[in-house]
Formats: C-alpha cells, sequence, structure tokens
C-alpha cells in the first residue's frame, strides 16, 4: 500500500478497474478471480523485488570448495544471499530503485525460485515449500483491500512525504506506520 500510495495515482486506479471489472458485484474477492488480475499480480511481483519480505536468504553451508563470480568460497562456509540486492541490480533491472509495475507484465521471471534475478520466497531445497499459499495470501489481501475501499493519503500528507523505511531484522517491518483513510464502497 505504500508503494501504491507513492505512486502516481493512475497505477492505483487501473489495479481497481481491473479488480472492479473482473469481480463485478459479487462483493467478495477469492482466489479464482486472482487469475483474471494481472495488473494485480505485476503489482504484487514488482513489490515483492522491492521490498522482500525476508531480504537476506536463510544461511547456507557450504559442502565443498567452490568458486562464485571469480570469489573462493571455501568448504563449511556459511553463505547469505541477499535478496533485497538482486532485486535492485541494475544488470536485470532497469531503473531498479522505482516502483513500475508494468515491468512485471508478460514477463517470463517467477518467484518459484528458478529466476534468480526474483527470489523473495528463496530457492533450491531449502526454497518456502508454501510460496503457493503465501503469493495468495497477499494477492487476494491486496485485491480486497483495492475491491472494498478507495484510498485516500491523510490529509496534508504528499506523496513525497511517504516513506518506504523499513526496519532491521529477520524480515523487513516497516518502520513508519502510514495511516490510510480508506472509504468503503459497499458499506
Ligand atoms: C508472503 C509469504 C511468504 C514469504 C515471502 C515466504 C518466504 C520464505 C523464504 C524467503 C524462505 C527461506 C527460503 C530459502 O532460504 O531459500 C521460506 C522458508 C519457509 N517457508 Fe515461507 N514464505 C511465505 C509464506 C509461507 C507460508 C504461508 C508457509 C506455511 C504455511 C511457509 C512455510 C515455510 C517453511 C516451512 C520454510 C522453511 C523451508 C525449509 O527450510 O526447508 N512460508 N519462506
Amino acid at each position: 500500500m505504500a508503494a501504491l500510495m507513492k505512486s502516481p495515482e493512475a497505477i492505483l486506479k487501473k489495479a481497481q478497474a481491473e479488480i472492479r471489472g473482473a469481480v463485478g458485484n459479487k462483493d467478495i474477492v477469492n482466489e479464482d478471480d486472482i487469475q483474471k488480475l494481472p495488473y494485480l499480480k505485476a503489482i504484487v511481483k514488482e513489490t515483492f523485488r522491492l521490498y522482500p519480505p525476508a531480504l537476506l536468504s536463510v544461511p547456507r553451508q557450504t559442502l565443498a570448495n567452490c568458486i562464485i563470480n571469480g570469489h573462493e568460497i571455501q568448504f563449511n562456509s556459511i553463505v547469505y544471499t541477499n535478496v533485497w540486492a538482486i532485486g535492485r541490480e541494475l544488470e536485470y533491472w532497469e531503473n531498479p530503485n522505482e516502483f513500475l509495475p508494468e515491468r512485471c507484465l508478460n514477463i517470463s521471471v517467477d518467484m518459484k525460485g528458478k529466476d534468480f534475478q526474483l527470489i523473495p520466497f528463496g530457492a533450491g531445497r531449502r526454497g518456502c515449500p508454501r510460496y503457493s499459499l503465501g503469493l495468495a495470501m497477499v494477492e487476494v489481501g491486496l485485491a480486497s483491500l483495492l475491491y472494498s475501499f478507495d484510498w485516500e493519503l491523510p490529509f496534508g500528507i504528499k506523496k513525497d512525504d511517504v516513506d518506504t523505511q523499513v526496519l532491521p531484522g529477520l524480515t523487513m517491518p516497516k518502520k513508519n506506520d502510514l495511516p490510510l483513510p480508506a472509504k468503503n464502497l459497499y458499506a
């Protein structure tokens, strides 16, 4: 929501038009609806790229000496993958620090752990085993918020004032709350 509220209003409006068009007057968004919402899915993917909930992977231990990108890694080393930095790597992402959901429309890169430029659910045999459930929870949750409510910034707060700072830790909680007045369309 912070990334959306910081972005040009057209992104939020486009997502809401897509969701409301697909869900109609059904009053509730369910998992089947999500397959008809490519723009919503692109927003979620772009959000996971910029703000992966776990910015470092769970550590791994090497079983043998190896060389990665010219760096010698010794047997028995503990290795962390910086998922946050990979998502902002210029080699893979143009204007990497910008929130641009359009870039995630029609790309083959998915988040299941086989495309290493986007690994918010980790990768390999210890990658997240409930990837599909986690992703569905976020997609249905966000789609429901955008379907049922119109959102605006608190009085006196401008887009540039919305911060995306996070606190350090295993996951990335938002540092400062963003209170958003919501208008329920279906009340
Ligand atoms: C948005 C939601 C979620 C995100 C972003 C997420 C992310 C992750 C990440 C990054 C890892 C470490 C992967 C690695 O180091 O390669 C992980 C592991 C794991 N996740 Fe998730 N996860 C989510 C939801 C869930 C849910 C809903 C469940 C269970 C119902 C779950 C269960 C697990 C378990 C059991 C592991 C450890 C797997 C292992 O060590 O073999 N996750 N998750």
